[in-house]
């Protein structure tokens, strides 16, 4: 796991990193431009494009001339430095590579007002005037500036953070600094990378190292975290020897109707792809036929007959919801099996069931998982204006209910009972279709049936889930919810065996 750090507490590993290791200030931040020029330099190698840096008088703007410095060592020719002096502050840093700057061939110009900014007609863009520094959203000069860069319409790439873009707390939809192509931020990602409005900043980023003390990093105290690949790799179990279908848990998936009797038949194929020893689908009648014949290895439980089971303990994991529809009988089924005090996996209709039932919220067996669309999420927690209060939202609540809540989206937020947020990074838009929703609740049912604590089934469902789409939509405009679920199975044994 990743820590992922505010800009305070990276300011500390910092400043740990220049006592410690030991190394001086001016000799980090020629590290940090080091390691930008050589992303930078892998992106774009053409050496003859013509590039304007644009540097602030603070730490970021110093990143800014230093890395001036490096591309014309590296053969860029066409360089311009422009220093925006809208401020008389100035870092000693930034002093120090202005003088460097001073005693090389750099062209270099000052930017006083936005309006000088009409002539320049670069075909790349650097960003570097203000980072992780920044205190207050853009007004004035910096806003005007940030919007004259964004009307050149050229590829801009940012140091550390786009000019105006928060690093962690509330993203408003109405950004109004330099809009990035890609971001080159120093060691981490940038908690706020991971929240959709951050797409109005910047396409995309790249994580360069520079060597700041890890050990340090790992250690800080912080709520959220990034899942790595090893971190599934210490979760998942091989199969054992000598097992047998019992060894592997009992799975029963409460889903599907009429008309969406695809939600019941995805989340079990998903289940059953995931390894659950058993799965059973309890599912309306009309959907036997279906069942039988899409999907012979689950067996099917009656919905009408559902309710005289008296033992729902043999089940190791009780899943409810995709398709399910919203009725009394739905309802009544969920609040006997919440009372019955079961932890349970809930999405879809049985999350609007519980929507309506403030009442049964409040009663959630502990360790129950719940995994809602945002929508869901609304409908269930309240209506958010951003990301950042929903995901607080979410954190406050699954350690309030003791309960798991898997916030999806493109990056999936998993928000644990001990506050802890661990964000999932695999999945891609190729699988932005109907279904892969249904397809993550079956994925993270095999992984409970067989006996994974929540915490682990939810984090490594949602990797493998994910992971399982980015190796087909190497090959693939759009993924399927079927086409994943079938090849669940064969991304379990990579990871099981790398
Ligand atoms: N040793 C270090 O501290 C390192 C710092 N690095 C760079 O340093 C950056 C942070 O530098 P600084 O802390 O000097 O800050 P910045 O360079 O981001 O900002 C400079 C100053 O601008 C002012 N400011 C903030 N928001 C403003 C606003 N909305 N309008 C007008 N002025 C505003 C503040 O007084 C701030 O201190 C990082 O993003 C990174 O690029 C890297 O060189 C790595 C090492
Ligand atoms: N652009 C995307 N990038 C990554 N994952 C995605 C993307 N779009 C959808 N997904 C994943 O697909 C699933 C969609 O869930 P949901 O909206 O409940 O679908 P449905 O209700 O149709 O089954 C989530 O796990 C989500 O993370």
């Amino acid at each position: 796991m990743l820590t992922l750090l505010t800009s305070a507490q990276m300011r500390h590993a910092d400043q740990f990193t220049i006592v410690n290791k030991p190394i001086a200030s001016i000799d980090l931040m020629e590290k940090a431009a080091r390691a930008f020029v050589q992303c930078f330099i892998r992106d774009e190698f053409d050496a003859g494009k013509s590039i304007a840096i644009f540097c602030g008088k603070g730490n970021n703007g110093g990143d800014g001339l230093a890395i001036a410095h490096l591309l014309l060592v590296n053969g860029y020719e066409n360089v311009k430095v422009y220093i925006v002096n809208f401020s008389a502050k100035q870092t000693a840093d930034f002093a120090i590579n202005l003088q460097r700057l001073d005693e090389s061939r750099c062209k270099k110009a000052i930017i006083n007002q936005p309006a000088d900014l009409k002539h320049i007609k670069p075909d790349l863009i650097i960003d570097a005037i203000l980072g992780s520094g920044l205190n207050k959203p853009l007004t004035g000069d910096y806003a005007e500036l940030a919007r004259a860069i964004n009307k050149l319409n050229k590829k801009v790439y940012a140091v550390d953070v786009p000019t105006g873009f928060f690093a962690e707390g509330s993203l408003t939809s109405n950004y109004n600094g330099v809009k990035a192509y890609k971001t080159i931020c120093f060691q981490r990602p940038k908690i706020n990378f991971f929240f959709p409005e951050s797409a109005l900043a910047t396409e995309k980023y790249e994580v360069a190292n520079i060597e700041l003390d890890e050990d340090f990093i790992q250690k800080q105290d912080t709520d959220f975290y990034l899942t790595e690949e090893k971190d599934i790799q210490k979760i998942l179990k091989k199969r054992k020897l000598f097992s047998h279908k019992g060894t592997y848990g009992h799975a029963l998936i409460i889903a599907g109707n009429t008309n969406t009797m695809g939600a019941a038949l995805l989340a079990s194929m998903a289940c059953l792809h995931t390894g659950a020893g058993l799965t059973t689908a309890c599912i309306p009648e009309s959907g036997l036929t279906a069942l039988n014949t899409a999907l012979p290895e689950v067996m099917a439980l009656l919905r009408v007959e559902y309710m005289r089971i008296e033992h729902p303990a043999k089940y190791q994991c009780i899943a409810i919801g995709p398709g399910l529809g919203i009725d009394a009988e739905n309802e009544r089924l969920l609040e006997s099996l919440i009372t019955a005090n079961r932890e349970l996996v809930i999405d879809a209709d049985a999350l609007n069931i519980l929507a309506e039932r403030p009442d049964l919220i409040k009663k959630l067996p502990k360790h129950s998982i719940l995994t809602p669309h945002l929508k869901e999420f609304d409908r269930l927690f309240g209506e958010h204006d951003t990301w950042w209060e929903r995901v607080q939202t979410a954190k406050a609540q699954a350690r309030q209910l003791q309960i798991v809540i898997v916030l999806k989206n493109q990056y999936t937020f998993v928000c644990l009972p001990d506050g802890k947020v661990y964000i999932n990074p695999t999945g891609n838009p190729a699988m932005a279709q109907g279904g892969m929703g249904d397809v993550l609740t079956g994925t993270i049912s095999g992984l409970v049936a067989q006996n994974y604590p929540a915490a682990d089934a939810v984090i490594a469902g949602c990797y493998i889930h994910g992971q399982t789409g980015d190796e087909l939509a190497k090959e693939q405009y759009v993924v399927t919810a079927s086409q994943l679920a079938l090849n669940i199975a064969k991304e379990i044994k990579v990871l099981t065996t790398r």
